[in-house]
């Protein structure tokens, strides 16, 4: 099935309306109202060394979902590439490649959202990003998020990485909207950092989708937790969507893809296998949290303030 789709319309659409700077401050509703409900499906997928079949194993996973009738899917950080800093200018594509083209028409025929985690992405000058790319229901990119903060750590006796041997860091904050209300994205380490998340709360986001991938030094400790804090510091849902563990792959995922509620709680959560996590979101939640705690209301806003760069 041919559904070849340009990346073009999305280049001009977006540079006008990129978030800061982009218009569309605040809420929009679609017809007046949100949709008060969202099935949100996870996918937590096996990373191979072979990019055509880690697309193909998304491509299969979507059919068998068809029954579920979800709204939007997520797929894992880095998901059509080993997780390796030596891989990503190997396996790294333009925007509209092959990668890209497959996924927007995987969106297309299924008629879903698709979070499409993220994927080495190359520019005109050779510069290599982790990029979320969103699609909407007709398979045309209504968002992308390089990340921003690129995951360089040594723990002592721990986990070591250095995406900056590779990889450049993204300079924007992504939101988008949906009949489901506004969304934002940003990509794994980017949730270490409560401004970001804080910044796309106060820019309107209600959920937030984190294709990530922690490992087995800060997953067990810091996974969970950094979901749960920033859901319960912006009373928003966190999506967050790894790759299934692999024991033999030189960096080591911890999975547990997860769904944190804007209370603050886990509401369903992966284990370290394949798997994938469907879940409905009562989206009315939001509003009556934020009615009975009004934290983002009663910010001292007077005192203290949080821009984005415009
Ligand atoms: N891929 C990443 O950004 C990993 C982030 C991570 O593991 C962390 O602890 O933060």
């Amino acid at each position: 099935m041919s559904c070849k789709i340009s990346s073009f319309w999305y280049d001009i659409f977006n540079n006008q309306r990129a978030l800061f700077g982009q218009g569309g401050r605040g809420k929009m509703k679609y017809g007046g109202v949100w949709m008060n409900s969202i099935k949100v499906a996870l996918l937590q997928t096996h990373v191979s060394e072979k990019k055509e079949e880690n697309l193909s194993v998304v491509r299969e996973k979507l059919r068998a979902l068809r029954a579920e009738k979800p709204d939007l899917v997520t797929l894992p950080e880095m998901f059509n590439c080993p997780y390796q800093t030596d891989q990503f200018p190997v396996y790294a594509e333009p925007q509209g490649g092959e990668s890209w083209q497959a996924l927007s028409c995987m969106a297309k025929e299924e008629g879903i959202y698709l979070a499409a985690g993220s994927v080495p992405e190359v520019d005109e000058e050779g510069k290599v990003y982790n990029t979320a790319y969103v699609f909407d229901r007709q398979g045309r990119q209504i968002a992308k998020h390089r990340k921003m903060h690129l995951f360089d750590i040594n723990v002592t006796g721990g986990q070591y990485f250095k995406e900056s041997d590779t990889l450049t860091a993204g300079d924007a904050i992504t939101v988008f909207d949906t009949e489901f209300g506004r969304m934002g994205i940003c990509i794994c380490f980017d949730i270490r950092f409560p401004e970001l998340s804080r910044l796309m709360a106060q820019e309107g986001a209600r959920l937030i989708l984190i294709p990530g991938a922690f490992n087995m030094t800060t997953g067990p400790a810091h996974w969970e937790l950094s979901f749960r804090a920033r859901a319960l510091d912006n009373q928003v849902y966190m999506l967050g969507t790894a790759p299934a563990r692999d024991e033999k792959s030189s960096y080591t995922s911890w999975g547990h893809s997860i769904v944190v509620n804007p209370w603050g709680e886990v509401q369903a959560q992966l284990d370290e296998k394949e798997g994938c996590l469907v879940q409905e979101l009562n989206l009315d939640e939001i509003d009556r949290i934020r009615r009975d705690l009004p934290l983002l209301s009663s910010r001292r806003l007077d005192l203290y303030q949080l821009r984005g760069r415009r």
